[in-house]
């Protein structure tokens, strides 16, 4: 199956057109057919040993919402002394989450025993399972935005809320916590990079020919 010009343009931008959602939610709940394609997008990921690891916990129900943001707000707090003083002031000022505000969590998990202990292609580097949660996420992600919906990601959270919030055993490994929900309008360009938090890299500067160098910041 060959892709099209025009189905090649629209993956590409999608890619660019995806953003970190907070606070922009709808409660305009989301259907659910639309909902399945996301997740069998997310399920579609590549895996190491096709192993599959991930799990979708779907969280719709307010109070453990509110179990969730109450969390959020103390790792919140705790987060912004690790900055210092001009940092710290920035960073309280900055919205980080939209738990309360979209309609659906999906907290993302990976079963690391998931097949036995020897998975092909995880032999040797034992996390290849995370990152393969991780592709899911991306997946789910940009399924999302191709669909007109929002997800943020929240990771200012110890694992102990969710376990407890979603019942999730400790040999459970928590990959993330997505708020998911219909936007009003999607930002052009990552809220860090126009509050001034951190800039976009050159993306030369993180193409190495060869062998690795250490980037050089030409502050442009
Ligand atoms: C693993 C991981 C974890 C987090 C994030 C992302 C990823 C990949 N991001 C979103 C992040 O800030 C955002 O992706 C970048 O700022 C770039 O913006 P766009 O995603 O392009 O809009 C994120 N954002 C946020 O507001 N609270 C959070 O806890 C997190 N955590």
């Amino acid at each position: 199956m060959k892709i099209t010009e025009n189905e090649r343009d629209a993956v590409y931008k999608t890619i660019f057109a995806r953003r970190d959602v907070r606070g922009e939610f709808s409660p305009e709940p989301i259907p659910e057919d639309v909902l399945h394609r996301v997740l069998t997008a997310a399920h579609h990921a590549p895996s190491v040993g096709f192993m599959q690891p991930w799990d979708f916990v779907l969280v719709d129900d307010l109070e453990t919402k509110k179990k969730i943001k109450t969390g959020f707000d103390s790792a919140n707090r705790e987060s912004a002394e690790q900055f210092n003083d001009d940092k710290a002031a920035q960073y309280r000022k900055l919205k980080l989450e939209g738990i309360l505000e979209a309609p659906l969590g999906i907290c993302v998990t990976c079963d690391r025993h998931r097949n036995g202990p020897t998975v092909l292609g995880r032999t040797i580097k034992a996390e290849m399972d995370l990152f393969s949660s991780v592709c899911a996420v991306q997946n789910l992600w940009l399924a999302a935005r191709a669909e007109n919906l929002g997800v943020g990601w929240v990771s200012i959270l110890h694992d102990s809320v969710l376990r407890d919030a979603l019942n999730i055993p400790e040999e459970i490994e928590i990959i993330a916590y997505l708020c998911v929900g219909y936007v009003s309008y999607f930002k052009d360009k990552p809220e860090l990079e126009t509050l001034g938090w951190q800039p976009r890299r050159d993306v030369n500067s993180a193409i190495h020919y060869g062998t690795w160098s250490r980037a050089v910041d030409t502050g442009a």
